[in-house]
């Protein structure tokens, strides 16, 4: 359906490199999300993939027609794609109405299918507010039905929950994928919120440093990340070095990285391998407390932990089926 083809992109004559030999497909239907952290090429890919931009290199083709390469661009409104962005982009003089019909002005029943999209995103009846009229949500909520209207072959949203507040961000995130998954929409969704991408996404892209490190279903990136780096933006991550590893006297393959979940480490536990520890500082988060740890070798680490009344020496501990392993 959708498929990117060892796209490259830099700029400032080649200065800085955006995207290097990005490749990926997906299926009609797929929702996938794409994560990294700043400046890794999130918003460079999207760009290209809308039209926005030029590729120094390779090719993007939607539904067998080829949109974009080093001699070919067809322009943003001719591509059958959907975009809404973090800011929201309404015209502030067009009411609701206008504002969705905007791009569809040529269909006869325009009227009619912008109401059905503002039903859609749960906005019926407020067809004549204008966007100052609304709150934040609301807002982005528009944004998607206006970028629905036209029935898009893809749907982009870059970061569309980010400038909102926290409690207003889950129920959006949750509201704007029931629309997606009503509408059947084939959807690439960026964010650096590992949150919002595992609990929207079937597939989530990894982006590092304009590189895809992985692609993979949300659960199998938890369960089996090919590296450290992945496994922390899913969860706070121990990377075991060699002086964790003499700490905890747990010697692992020197050819192989190793890290271990911070929900596996065990406190005055019985484990495999274990260590003494001296608490240095507590911080009281609600739902738990963060612990900083001085162990027996002079080694500090940083743990979470549920237990709210942790004594000032603690021994710390975890089991070898719980390390994660990576090639190099
Ligand atoms: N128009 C541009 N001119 C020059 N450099 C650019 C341009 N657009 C992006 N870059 C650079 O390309 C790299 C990737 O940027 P991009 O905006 O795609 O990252 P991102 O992952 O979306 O970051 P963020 O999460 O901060 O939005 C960065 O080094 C950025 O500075």
């Amino acid at each position: 359906m959708l498929s990117v083809n060892s796209i490259s992109k830099s700029f400032d004559k080649g200065k800085t490199f955006a995207l290097d030999e990005v490749s990926f497909n997906l299926e009609e239907g797929d929702v996938c999300a794409i994560v990294g952290e700043s400046g890794s090429g999130k918003t460079t890919l999207v760009r290209l993939i809308a039209g926005l931009e030029r590729p120094d290199h390779g090719s993007i083709i939607l539904n067998n027609k080829e949109l974009s390469s080093v001699k070919k661009l067809v322009p943003p409104e001719k591509r059958k794609i959907g975009l809404v962005f973090q800011e929201y982009a309404l015209f502030p003089h067009f009411n609701l109405l206008k504002n969705v019909t905007y791009g569809i002005s040529k269909l006869k029943n325009k009227k009619e299918r912008a109401l059905e999209m503002l039903e859609l995103v749960g906005l019926s009846g407020l067809e004549k507010r204008y966007p100052h009229q609304l709150s934040g949500g609301q807002q982005q909520r528009v944004a998607l039905a206006r970028a629905l209207a036209p029935n898009p072959s893809l749907l982009i949203l870059d970061e569309p929950f980010s400038n909102l507040d926290a409690m207003l961000r889950m129920q959006l995130r949750s509201q704007v994928f029931e629309v997606i998954k009503k509408t059947g929409v084939t959807a690439i969704f960026v964010t650096h919120d590992t949150q919002d991408a595992l609990s929207v996404a079937d597939e989530i892209l990894i982006l590092q440093h304009g590189k895809v490190i992985q692609k993979d279903q949300a659960s199998n990136l938890y369960i089996k990340p090919n590296s450290v780096y992945v496994a922390s933006l899913f969860g706070n991550t121990i990377q075991l070095n060699k002086e964790l590893q003499t700490a905890f006297d747990c010697p692992l393959n020197p050819k192989c990285s190793h890290a271990i979940r911070n929900e596996n480490l065990s406190i005055n536990e019985e484990c495999e391998y274990v260590t003494h520890a001296r608490v240095l500082k507590k911080t009281f988060m609600g739902n738990g407390t963060h612990l900083l740890l001085k162990l027996d070798n002079g080694h500090q680490i940083s743990v979470v932990t549920k237990d709210t009344n942790v004594a000032d020496k603690i021994k710390i501990g975890f089991n070898s089926t719980d390390v994660l392993e990576f090639a190099g």
